[in-house]
């Protein structure tokens, strides 16, 4: 291995050197187009940019791309701590190591380019002020929604405008087996296998399916789009295990789609500006652009007070996808060496804060099993009322002995709706509230 004077570190640089930490279904996709593209990132970059070290678990583990055994190495931290080092790929995952060896290669003078959402949402304020201390670049386009480029709209091109919120699809995972669920009524376990098999999900899924993914992306969409900190333990979080074919076919009556959502949004209150995020499956209806999000994609709204709103599309999750993000970066940290420049840290200045779930509005569906006699109706409306939730639309099927109430809400507060279901479920007269869903993506009523 050539390790002569000619890196980033030096004056006269001619070529940039990358290191590679993980090589999964990103990472192998990072390493096949950083072999395939040299000519064309050379051109781009103004000189080549070249793979010196791969850092995998296990030296004889099959692997995705055919590496030169020269290249892999099991210690990971010697790999981040070397002089010839100049650019730091980490696509391992998870909170540790990744921590350790992101900041270890920031503190050896490496820029470093990653995917780790979950790192970020939880530890992101500590990379960043390191990343400022050694002046070089920290980048992470492909840790929200994948390849759509929408880190870097949020960072620089609305860096101008005043976002007031994000609405969006961010886990593939979840989208994929909604859908399936949805279009073709397959069931939950072989859907979730198909996407893992596709590269989808997480190593561990339970991210995915409980939304730990989707609101580690809130934190960081939330954090970016309003210039504060907003951390994963910030964001309210419901996953989709609990969804059932009932609540599919309750939201297909209604001409409605079940989503897992995140939604950031600003809140204008008594005391100031606040910020809620949250993550939640919720229904809108078929004719909303976000309900044709179909498969594994991922599709982000943002809405900003000149720009109005924007729409950013595509292909949310899986190897290739992921690791072009990973490379539009990788070029940027890379001019930005050779131009000896540092590109935008962290904005957090706003120091807004975080709203609790208690405190935030929208639209409710709630199922209620009840009694099919006369009045009731009359007592659940009463129930609403008495807890300042209105009514939009109620319909009533009669089913033999009991009756179902399908129960729409003008927009109310989380804490109101769920005092409303704990009052009804303490009621004789209702057998079970089988189904309470957040409807989105209408207007404000
Ligand atoms: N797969 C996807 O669609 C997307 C993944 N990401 C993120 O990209 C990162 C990587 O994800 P995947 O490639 O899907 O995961 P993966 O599980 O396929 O790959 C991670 C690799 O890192 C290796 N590894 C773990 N500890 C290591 C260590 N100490 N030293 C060296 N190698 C080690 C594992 O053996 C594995 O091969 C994660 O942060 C993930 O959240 C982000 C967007 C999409
Ligand atoms: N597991 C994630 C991968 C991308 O972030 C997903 O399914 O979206
Ligand atoms: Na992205």
């Amino acid at each position: 291995m050539d390790s002569g004077s000619d890196t980033a570190h030096d004056s006269g640089v001619k070529r940039l050197r990358v290191a590679l930490l993980g090589c999964g279904s990103v990472g192998s996709q990072v390493a096949r187009l950083l072999h395939e593209q040299a000519g064309d990132l050379e051109a781009r970059v103004g000189a080549p940019v070249e793979l010196v070290g791969v850092a995998v678990r296990r030296l004889d583990a099959p692997r995705e791309v055919d590496l030169p055994t020269e290249l892999l190495t099991t210690d990971a931290e010697a790999l981040v701590r070397r002089d010839d080092v100049d650019l730091v790929v980490e696509v391992i995952g998870g909170i540790e190591p990744a921590r350790s060896l992101i900041l270890a290669a920031l503190e050896h003078g490496a820029s470093v380019v990653t995917a780790n959402k979950a790192l970020l949402a939880e530890d992101g304020s500590t990379l960043f002020a390191a990343a400022e201390k050694a002046d070089r670049d920290l980048y992470y386009e492909a840790a929200v929604a994948g390849a759509i480029p929408i880190i870097r709209p949020l960072r620089e091109s609305l860096a101008g405008d005043r976002v007031t919120r994000v609405l969006g699809i961010v886990n593939g995972t979840t989208n994929f087996i909604l859908d399936k669920m949805d279009t073709t009524g397959a069931g939950f376990t072989e859907t979730l296998e198909e996407a893992q098999a596709l590269g989808y999900a997480e190593a561990d899924p339970t991210a995915d399916i409980e939304g730990f993914d989707a609101a580690a992306k809130a934190a960081i969409l939330a954090s970016l789009a309003f210039h504060t900190r907003v951390t994963a333990a910030d964001v309210h979080r419901e996953g989709i295990v609990d969804i059932s074919a009932s609540d599919i076919a309750g939201a297909r009556d209604m001409g409605c789609v079940v989503k897992l959502l995140a939604i950031c949004e600003l809140v204008e209150g008594d005391h100031g500006t606040a910020v809620s995020a949250r993550v939640h499956p919720a229904m809108i209806p078929r004719s909303h652009p976000l309900a044709s999000v179909r498969e594994a994609y991922n599709a982000v709204f943002v809405e900003s007070e000149a720009a109005g709103q924007l729409m950013f599309y595509g292909p949310g999750a899986g190897g290739a996808p992921t690791a072009s993000a990973v490379l539009g970066d990788l070029v940027t940290a890379a001019r930005n060496r050779l131009s000896r420049v540092r590109g935008v840290g962290e904005s957090a200045y706003a120091q807004l804060p975080v709203l609790s779930m208690g405190e935030t509005t929208t639209r409710y569906h709630v199922q209620i099993d009840v009694d099919d006699r006369t009045g009731v109706l009359a007592a659940v409306a009463q129930v609403f009322a008495e807890h300042e939730v209105s009514i939009q639309t109620v319909r009533q099927e009669g089913r033999g002995v009991d009756a179902q109430l399908v129960v729409v809400s003008h927009r109310a507060s989380d804490a109101a709706l769920a005092a409303t279901v704990e009052a009804l479920r303490a009621k004789e007269y209702v057998h079970d509230v089988s189904s309470v869903m957040r409807v989105e993506g209408e207007s404000d009523q």
